[in-house]
């Protein structure tokens, strides 16, 4: 494990070819999926051991990936501990009672182990399977979960998200440490059962300014790197649309920042500092002629040299259309691709 080319890259060692995983690597795009999941609903699928080491490992076989990444969901800790959510398909998660006031945080329970026995069972089932290809968990960060939780669903402009935090400050912060204390905890359960690195989701915080950023929403995602960096694995930190960003998601606690497609890695580089990138082919890549695709990941990998290290990934997650045929394809061509270190 200590071998392995994501955990040297992540680390900015040498490594012995560019490594390589896919947000959503697993999930819809891969016929094995889809037949799995028949008639067995997302949140099910996520509270049921079998289901997610077997999801997990799909694409791990399928395209022989330097990481796995757990399956589950960003909304699933608020679902174990008893908030009244659904992943309903082709929408994402709808929550029944959304968040307005103090008294709406404080129904929240807190995250504890016991909440999340299964994540306990298919990680260690995990780890045990997946040998030497590390695991990464992840959690959603507070700013993209408080979006779901606020709004009720998912959301272009967050603007009730926004409200709240420009306009009820004591009921934001209380919801950004509610929310954030379960993300750590959620990742301690993740790390204690063995996973090798973590990553947490920002998705939406690219829908902040800096300073918004700074003042109301990085110290809750800081304290959240803060508790997983006391476990001794590394931090990946991502999120879309984030160019204006990229400095502040790594001094918030960061060893790697994940780079969304719309930022060339030459353009966001200098701005995470001495870290360690992750990225950043534009998903729609994929859906042409093969050497265009692979002409444009050989861009994405000549930028990368000049970080700490580099992770090979798409911008954003796979697309549910895409050709697995195309992404095994891919993955093969990142990994042998020539290294000048
Ligand atoms: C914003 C967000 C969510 N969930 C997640 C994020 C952050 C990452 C990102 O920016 O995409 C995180 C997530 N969700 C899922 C994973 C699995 C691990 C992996 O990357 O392979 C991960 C890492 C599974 C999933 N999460 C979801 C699916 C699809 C559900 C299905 O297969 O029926 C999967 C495989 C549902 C979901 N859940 C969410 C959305 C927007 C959706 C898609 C809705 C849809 O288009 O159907 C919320």
């Amino acid at each position: 494990m200590a071998q392995s080319a994501f955990l040297k890259a992540v680390r900015g060692e040498p490594v012995p070819h560019t490594p390589v995983w896919y947000m959503r690597q697993a999930g819809r795009s891969l016929p094995e999926y889809l037949a799995l999941r028949e008639g067995v609903g997302m949140l099910e699928s996520c509270m049921t051991p079998e289901l997610v080491v077997e999801i997990t490992l799909q694409p791990v076989r399928r395209y022989d990936v330097d990481a796995a990444i757990f399956f589950s969901d960003i909304v699933l800790p608020l679902k174990a501990v008893g908030v009244d959510l659904d992943i309903k398909p082709g929408v994402g998660p709808v929550v029944a009672h959304p968040v307005r006031t103090l008294a709406d945080v404080e129904a929240i329970p807190d995250l504890t182990p016991e909440h999340v026995p299964f994540i306990t069972e298919a990680v260690r089932t995990l780890v045990a399977e997946l040998g030497a290809t590390p695991l990464i968990g992840f959690a959603g960060a507070p700013f993209t979960v408080a979006s779901y939780l606020v709004e009720g669903g998912p959301s272009k402009e967050h603007a009730k998200t926004k409200a709240m935090m420009f306009g009820a400050p004591e009921v934001w912060d209380a919801l950004m440490r509610k929310i954030g204390a379960m993300a750590a905890s959620y990742l301690e359960v993740q790390v204690a059962a063995g996973a090798s690195a973590v990553q947490l989701f920002d998705s939406w915080a690219g829908a902040l300014t800096p300073d918004d950023y700074r003042t109301h929403v990085m110290p809750h995602s800081a304290r959240v790197l803060e508790r997983a960096g006391a476990l001794g694995v590394p931090r990946i930190h991502f999120g879309v649309g984030t160019s204006n960003l990229l400095g502040l998601m790594g001094e918030a606690g960061a060893d790697v920042v994940g780079v969304d497609w719309r930022t060339p890695l030459a353009s966001a580089i200098p701005l995470v500092g001495d870290r360690a990138v992750q990225g950043n082919l534009d998903p729609t890549l994929v859906f042409a002629p093969t050497e265009v695709m692979t002409a444009r990941a050989a861009e994405v990998i000549e930028a990368g040299r000049a970080a700490r290290g580099h992770v090979f990934n798409l911008g954003h997650g796979v697309i549910p259309s895409t050709d697995p045929d195309q992404l095994a394809r891919l993955t093969e061509f990142v990994q042998t691709y020539p290294l000048s270190r």
